[in-house]
């Protein structure tokens, strides 16, 4: 979030020392606080003009039209709100007297008032020189816009995720038995075992004063309503915690593009099971992470303690370089979600689903983060599918994730790459946002889209929906930069495992490698190769290579564009064009269905083999 005079952070420069005492509210044994201010705390942004604490008392025109540039500025950073710190300047004692304070509230209030904004107080401090107060200003927004952040929700299996979820999303506290998270399993299988095996969507709403818009009252919950009266709305991406799921959990975390990580740990089992593989997930994906420690009505004392402990060393750990932050009360809210942008810290929260105790703090601390994606509207549109549908009446549609640029009604994009490496124009005919109607999508929004004139199984996850002018490429072909974090013996040329890139989860080979074996622990420059179809990547987008136990994860550093032969028809146009028409007469009906045996059998000799490509170097183009 934008935060206007508010205390900066200086997390890159506190170094992790495990023989330091664990940190608490930021205070650090060497007298330091990890919320002070930073020397080198950029101060381009006040302009001269935030240099004294009395610049709201009795601003003249220039300073008055200064202050609302500035906010504006701010806002607009927010994507819709910030957070305002009244009573600090530069080289003057922290602190307002109390008529100054007074005159400088009034400033503000008016000025927001001009610009539509909603403006909160957060909390009081005091300081030497008086008081110091911090407000949220929010924007007010239209019924049928909100901002979105995601935040996926991991840890280990009977931690608590769906009860939390349930408990938040629905407003009624647990029994203890399971009641809350019965309002969120999708699957009946779900409903007898307990344990939730899909990727599930929540979401909880926060009106311009931040106050929660769900109601108990809402079963299943109206997301059309909720979005309606919400100025943000927070999507919970509930993902498994069993190991069995760990595919779907890994897919959640790369293909629906969260903004942050939401580990849960249940106090009385403490650190266990998956809760490091997820947690290592989300450091690997740099998805800054916050942790729930649930159940601490039903834990003694002494072992909450231990797990706590437990939690914070691992966090502290060389592998993790954390900072854990216990947070107790308000103030450790605020200082928490306006310091959380960076990595490094890693706030704590210990609530019980069944009693309540310290939700409202956990609730205040999400109404308080901001999406991470920054958002231009001059960038041209590029749209993750994670999902497609087959709606009676509507047609194809597709779910996924706007990375950058805005798609209004009757764009045309550019759908692909198909099994030829081709993308297609396509129009779109709706959109949806959450279920609501809407007639744009902005950079890292969720949106649902019909298209127009498309068969659903022309249609993958991992496909793209790009602008024409991003002139896309396809390829079979990239290089990684990865790190082993654990294989039973030694990787070699031609292993294959499953890629998670984005929404991209696809089986490829390894073609070559920077060192002749890979041991748990290596890194390496590998190429790869997709097995099924060519896909849209792009430089610098974090991949989870996988396979059973085996986990490696790294970044992908070059690509090797597929270069579509249009005048020729090669012996793999002419297979793969047959392989598609097949799996069109599989699915007559368009319906999902997983392509039968023969489907599979004729598919296969679609794939170039791997040796004519490798050898037909001219047709790779390094895109650095
Ligand atoms: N006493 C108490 N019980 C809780 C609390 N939170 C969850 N539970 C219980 O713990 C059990 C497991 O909770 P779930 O929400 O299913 O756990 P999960 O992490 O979603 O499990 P998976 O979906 O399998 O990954 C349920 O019986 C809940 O009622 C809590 O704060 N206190």
């Amino acid at each position: 979030m934008a935060v206007a005079n508010v205390r900066y952070s200086q997390f890159e420069s506190v170094e992790m020392d495990d023989d330091k005492p664990i940190l608490e509210n930021g205070d650090m044994e060497n007298g330091e606080n990890i919320f002070a201010p930073s020397d080198d705390m950029d101060m381009d942004m006040t302009n001269g003009s935030f240099a004294s604490k009395f610049n709201l008392v009795s601003p003249d025109n220039e300073q008055y039209e200064f202050i609302v540039d500035m906010i504006k500025e701010l806002v607009d950073e927010g994507q819709g709100e910030t957070i305002f710190e009244i009573g600090t300047g530069e080289g003057d004692a922290p602190g307002l007297k109390p008529e100054d304070l007074e005159a400088s509230v009034a400033t503000l209030k008016s000025i927001t008032e001009s610009m539509n904004l909603e403006c909160v107080q957060l909390r009081q401090k005091n300081a030497e020189g008086g008081l110091v107060v911090e407000y949220l200003l929010r924007r007010r927004v239209e019924t049928d816009d909100f901002m979105e952040l995601r935040v996926a929700v991991v840890g280990n299996v009977d931690a608590g995720k769906s009860t939390l979820l349930g408990v938040l999303t629905h407003g009624e506290l647990d029994n203890g038995r399971g009641v809350a998270r019965q309002k969120l399993f999708r699957h009946k299988h779900e409903m007898e075992s307990g344990r939730t095996s899909s990727v599930g969507n929540d979401i909880l709403g926060f009106d311009a004063v931040g106050k929660v818009v769900n109601k108990p009252d809402h079963g299943n919950l109206d997301w059309i309503k909720i979005c309606e009266q919400s100025s943000k709305i927070i999507t919970f991406i509930d993902l498994a915690g069993h190991e069995k799921y760990l595919k779907t959990t890994v897919f959640g975390m790369t293909g629906h593009a969260p903004d942050f990580a939401m580990l849960m740990v249940g106090a009385n089992a403490g650190v266990i099971g998956m809760t490091k593989e997820h947690l290592g997930l989300a450091l690997a994906l740099s998805v800054p992470v916050f942790v729930v420690v649930t159940k601490i009505d039903m834990c003694p004392a002494n072992v909450l303690q231990e797990t706590l402990k437990m939690l914070q060393r691992i966090l502290k750990s060389p592998g993790c370089r954390k900072i854990p932050v216990l947070v107790q009360n308000n103030d450790d809210v605020v200082c928490s979600a306006t310091n959380f942008t960076s990595e490094r810290m890693c706030p704590i929260f210990q609530v019980s689903n069944v009693t309540g105790e310290n939700l409202e703090l956990l609730k205040t601390f999400l109404n308080l983060l901001s999406t991470r994606s920054k958002y231009d509207s001059a960038e041209p549109p590029e749209f993750q599918i994670d999902d497609t549908f087959s709606v009676p009446g509507v047609g194809t549609v597709v779910s996924g994730t706007l990375l950058q640029g805005c798609i209004k009604l009757n764009d045309t994009l550019l759908l692909g790459p198909d099994a030829l490496g081709q993308f297609q124009n396509i129009v779109i005919k709706s959109i949806h946002r959450k279920r609501m109607p809407v007639r744009e999508v902005r950079g890292g929004q969720t949106a649902s889209f019909a298209l127009k004139r498309i068969k659903r199984s022309a249609i993958r996850k991992g496909m793209v929906m790009v602008s024409p002018k991003l002139d896309p490429k396809s390829c079979w072909e990239f290089e990684g930069e990865v790190l082993v974090l654990h294989h039973p013996t030694t990787i070699s040329v031609r292993y294959q495992a499953m890629v998670h890139v984005g929404s991209v989860r696809q089986t490829a080979t390894i073609l070559s490698m920077s060192k002749q074996h890979l041991r748990t622990g290596d890194k390496a420059i590998v190429r790869f190769r997709f097995i099924k179809n060519p896909e849209y990547l792009k430089i610098d987008m974090k991949m989870v290579f996988r396979e059973g136990r085996t986990k490696a994860v790294g970044t992908v550093t070059k690509l090797f564009p597929h270069i579509c032969a249009t005048a020729q028809n090669t012996r793999q146009q002419r297979a793969a064009k047959k392989a598609q028409e097949a799996n069109h007469m599989l699915n007559p009906q368009n319906e999902p269905q997983k392509p039968s045996k023969k489907g599979r059998r004729t598919r296969k000799p679609s794939l170039p083999p791997f040796e004519e490509t490798i050898q037909s170097k001219e047709s790779e183009v390094t895109v650095t």
